[in-house]
């Protein structure tokens, strides 16, 4: 499973790290020292129709060989917004095929990282890998006749967007979980898993049960996925369509 790590962790793994701020953030703001920038929005398609926002794959493996990246290696995120964009990053980096114990979301973002830690402007030139993973043999994707079903059979439905989105149409049944509900706007990283534990209990969300994840294209329950995993969520399945797909089907909301 994907984890969520300190900074220390980070001083003391060498992992690859992967900031996905726009480029001239990494540059005039500086990054965490050895941090290869790849920019959010180039790790997006948008341009697959409603169920897919996922890059070409090829286009996906060519930028993860330039970053240095290799199937043993371990992959930290960042961004600059408590995570939700990094954490975009890794779940793409699973549904390839990296190994999930080697996935990990810096907790806390970079204006966290840059209140006790060094900042770098050197750009690192990383060796370029031959990066190619096998696709893996289980994700936790769920396509729409899936949510359809869970609706059916009352299976646990999260919707991760902000209250005004929840109440202006959700899928039905859903419970709303806002993701920024789980994050310290402090730290800028997770809240406290007890805390955790207590906005989950008042949502009457289990982690026991099998959780059904969506928004709108499947950037915030990308968060929400990871912080649900770290929690040790057994059964977690993540609508990539989310709410694009399910409007564009003309399937019903309430
Ligand atoms: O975060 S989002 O995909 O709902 S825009």
């Amino acid at each position: 499973m994907p984890s969520i790590v300190d900074a220390a962790w980070v001083e003391a793994n060498d992992p690859v790290v992967i900031d996905v701020r726009e480029s001239w953030a990494y540059d005039a703001l500086g990054h965490v020292p050895g941090a290869v920038n790849v920019p959010f929005e180039t790790i997006r398609s948008g341009e697959r129709g409603a169920g897919d926002m996922l890059p070409d794959r090829a286009d996906w493996i060519a930028q993860m060989r330039a970053a240095g990246l290799r199937t043993d290696r371990d992959l930290v995120a960042y961004d600059d917004d408590h995570g939700v964009f990094a954490a975009r990053l890794l779940v793409t980096a699973l549904l390839f095929g990296h190994p999930p114990d080697r996935l990990h979301l810096l907790d806390g973002d970079f204006s966290a990282w840059q209140r006790d830690w060094p900042v770098s402007e050197e750009c690192p030139s990383p060796d370029s890998t031959d990066y190619d993973p096998d696709p893996p043999v289980a994700t936790p994707l769920i396509g729409r006749a899936g949510v359809r079903s869970a609706v059916e059979n009352d299976v646990t439905i999260v919707d991760t967007r902000t209250r005004e989105e929840f109440d202006d149409g959700h899928i039905p049944g859903a419970i709303h979980l806002d993701w920024r509900d789980l994050v310290d706007d402090e730290t800028r990283g997770v809240r406290a898993p007890e805390e955790i534990r207590a906005v989950l209990a008042d949502r009457d969300i289990a982690l026991d049960d099998r959780i059904v994840l969506y928004c709108n294209t499947a950037r915030r329950i990308s968060h929400t996925y990871l912080v649900l995993c770290e929690m040790g969520a057994a059964d977690v399945a993540f609508y990539e369509g989310s709410l694009t797909d399910w409007e564009a089907a003309g399937e019903r909301i309430e």
